[in-house]
């Protein structure tokens, strides 16, 4: 089964990549998914300088999944603006990479991505835009304020000329679709939307000792894996039906081949991995992609392509 994808001006060898965050916030760390079976990679989500974020503990793996309230530590934009520059390659051997900016401010934001449209290996760089991000404290998230969301989407399109992607927040309302789609769809440069980020602020308790299960906002933090896996599918499918001209990005709750097999059904063409890669390491890559093989063989698909999109519904 052929399952390279060609999307956004790139062809990936699989659809498979890492959730921003996750298992990408050194150069060891990045190295690692390039030398592993994914078929691209994104890097930690970056402001301007340096952040320690959030005190620890501040990630619990759990056995339906993860919670986090990291609050955006990173090595700053130098840093991963340095690491493409070595590792994106266009040409014949390209592995493009995603980069994942999210400002402090906008204007932070519009900074960094005017910086990285001036970037040498801009080409072969994907930016994608984090407007969900729940855990830095007083911070609402931008994805769900759609003013907010369409005066970010303003000040980096004035200042980004390539098409790029943004990281969406789930939603949970037919109404809140709605409104997201409208306020994206009004930005044609907006080439990709990656659904979901986390389901922000679940709170896991430790029975044992009474206890929240992370430090940092009394114990409120991101969920992912198991337990999000429907939401981001509903999320796929219906940012997929409601924005037909952009490319989607699925990510939330992919532990195994037939769940990418199942966000591709829903709409998606490059399908993320977080908390599976968090407890598995890079090699789930290669699991990973052998299952969605078995699976789309058994289905008797030539390729991985022609299932994007092709959910049934009950007539
Ligand atoms: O706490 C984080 O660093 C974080 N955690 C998440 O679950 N999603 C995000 O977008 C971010 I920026």
């Amino acid at each position: 089964v052929d399952l390279s994808v060609s999307v956004l001006g790139h062809t990936f060898a699989n659809p498979l990549m890492n959730a921003a965050g996750v298992c990408c916030s050194t150069t060891e760390e990045l190295d690692s998914l390039l030398a592993s079976a994914s078929g691209t990679l994104i890097t930690k989500s970056c402001t301007a300088q340096q952040r320690d974020g959030n005190p620890a503990p501040r990630f619990k793996p759990l056995p339906l999944g993860s919670i986090n309230s990291m609050g955006l530590p990173n090595e700053g934009y130098e840093y991963y603006a340095e690491y493409v520059s070595h590792r994106a390659k266009g040409g014949a051997a390209a592995k493009p990479i995603f980069f994942s900016i999210s400002g402090m401010t906008m204007q932070d934001s519009a900074d960094m991505a005017a910086k990285l449209a001036a970037h040498p290996q801009g080409a072969n760089v994907l930016l994608e835009l984090n407007l969900s991000c729940p855990n830095v404290p007083g911070k609402p998230q931008i994805g769900y304020d759609m003013q907010d969301m369409r005066r970010y989407l303003e000040a980096v399109t004035a200042v980004y000329p390539r098409p790029f992607g943004v990281k969406l927040p789930p939603y949970f309302d037919m109404a809140h679709f709605d409104q997201a789609a409208e306020v994206l769809n009004a930005f044609p440069s907006v080439a990709f939307l990656t659904c979901i980020n986390s389901v922000g602020n679940g709170l896991v308790i430790d029975d044992t000792c009474d206890t929240v299960a992370i430090k940092p906002k009394n114990g409120f933090g991101g969920i992912g894996g198991e337990y999000v896996l429907p939401t981001a599918l509903a999320n796929v499918n219906a940012f997929r039906t409601r924005c037909p001209e952009k490319v989607i990005i699925g990510c939330g709750g992919v532990l195994c081949g037939r769940d990418a097999y199942q966000h591709l059904l829903a709409g998606a063409s490059l399908v993320q991995v977080g908390t599976q890669l968090w407890k598995e390491g890079p090699d789930a890559f290669r699991r990973i992609r052998d299952e969605l093989q078995a699976h789309l063989a058994r289905k008797g698909y030539g390729a991985d392509r022609d299932a994007i999109g092709k959910l049934k519904v009950i007539e």
